[in-house]
C-alpha cells in the first residue's frame, strides 16, 4: 500500500512519520524530492529555487517522482510505504506557480507513476497564524521563500486535487496536538 504525507512546509509530515517509524519499524518510510540517490541531486538544484523555467522545474520534480517510483514504491508494493510528499505536492506547488493546467499535470503525474497513484493520502491543514510561528523558527529555502499567501495557496490546491481526483483520503487539523495528530494516524491506518 502507498501512502502520501501531504502538506505543506512545516505543518507536521516529518514529525508524525518519525513517531510512526518508531512504534511500527515495519513500515518503509520515503521522500520526495530526494528518496534516491538521483534525487538527492534533484533536490539539490530545486530547492535552491534557482532554475529560471518553471516548466524545468516542474520536469525534475516528475524525474525524482518517476525514479522514485521505480527504485522505492513499486519494489515494495506488498508492504506499506509511507512518503513525505509525492504527486499532490507536485500539482499543489505548480498550480499555485501558475501557468499550469490541472489535467495536464494530473496525466504527467500518471506518466511518472506508471499510472499508480497513491492508495491513501493524508493533508495536514494548518492556518497563517501556525505557518507564521512556525517559519519564523526555522531557516527557510528558497521556495519556502516564495512567502505565506503563497504556501496557504498551494494548500489549497492539495486540498482541492485530492477531492477532484477522488482519493482517499483523510484531512488532519494541523493546529492540534502531535500526540492527536498520531492517534488520528493510527486509526485511520488501522495499525
Ligand atoms: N502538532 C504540532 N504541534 C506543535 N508543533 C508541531 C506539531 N507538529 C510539528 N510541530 C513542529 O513544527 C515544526 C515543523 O514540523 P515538521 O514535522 O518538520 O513539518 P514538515 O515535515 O511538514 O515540514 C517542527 O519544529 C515540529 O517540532
Ligand atoms: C514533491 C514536490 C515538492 N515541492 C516543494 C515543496 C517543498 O517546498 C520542497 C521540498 O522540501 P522539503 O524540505 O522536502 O519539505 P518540508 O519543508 O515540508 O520538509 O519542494 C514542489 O514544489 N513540487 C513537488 O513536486
Amino acid at each position: 500500500m502507498y501512502i502520501l504525507f501531504e502538506g505543506i512546509d512545516t505543518c507536521g509530515k516529518s514529525t508524525q512519520i518519525e513517531l510512526l517509524k518508531k512504534t511500527h519499524p515495519e513500515i518503509i518510510t520515503t521522500h520526495e524530492p530526494g528518496g534516491t540517490s538521483f534525487g538527492k541531486k534533484a533536490r539539490e538544484i530545486l530547492l535552491n529555487d534557482s532554475l529560471r523555467s518553471k516548466r524545468a522545474e516542474l520536469l525534475l520534480f516528475l524525474a525524482d517522482r518517476a525514479e522514485h517510483y521505480e527504485e522505492i514504491v513499486e519494489p515494495n508494493r506488498y508492504s506499506m510505504v509511507i512518503s513525505d510528499r509525492g504527486f499532490i505536492s507536485g500539482i499543489g506547488y505548480a498550480l499555485a506557480n501558475g501557468d499550469f493546467d490541472f489535467d495536464e499535470l494530473v496525466a504527467l503525474n500518471r506518466f511518472a507513476l506508471k499510472g499508480h497513484f497513491p492508495d491513501r493520502i493524508i493533508l495536514f491543514i494548518t492556518n497563517m497564524e501556525t505557518l507564521q510561528e512556525r517559519t519564523s523558527q526555522k531557516s527557510l529555502d528558497g521556495i519556502e521563500l516564495r512567502g505565506l499567501e503563497y504556501l496557504l495557496q498551494v494548500q489549497e490546491h492539495m486540498k482541492e486535487s485530492i477531492l477532484r481526483l477522488d482519493i482517499p483520503h483523510l484531512f488532519i487539523d494541523a493546529t492540534e496536538s502531535i500526540e492527536s495528530i498520531h492517534q488520528s494516524i493510527l486509526t485511520y491506518l488501522k495499525v
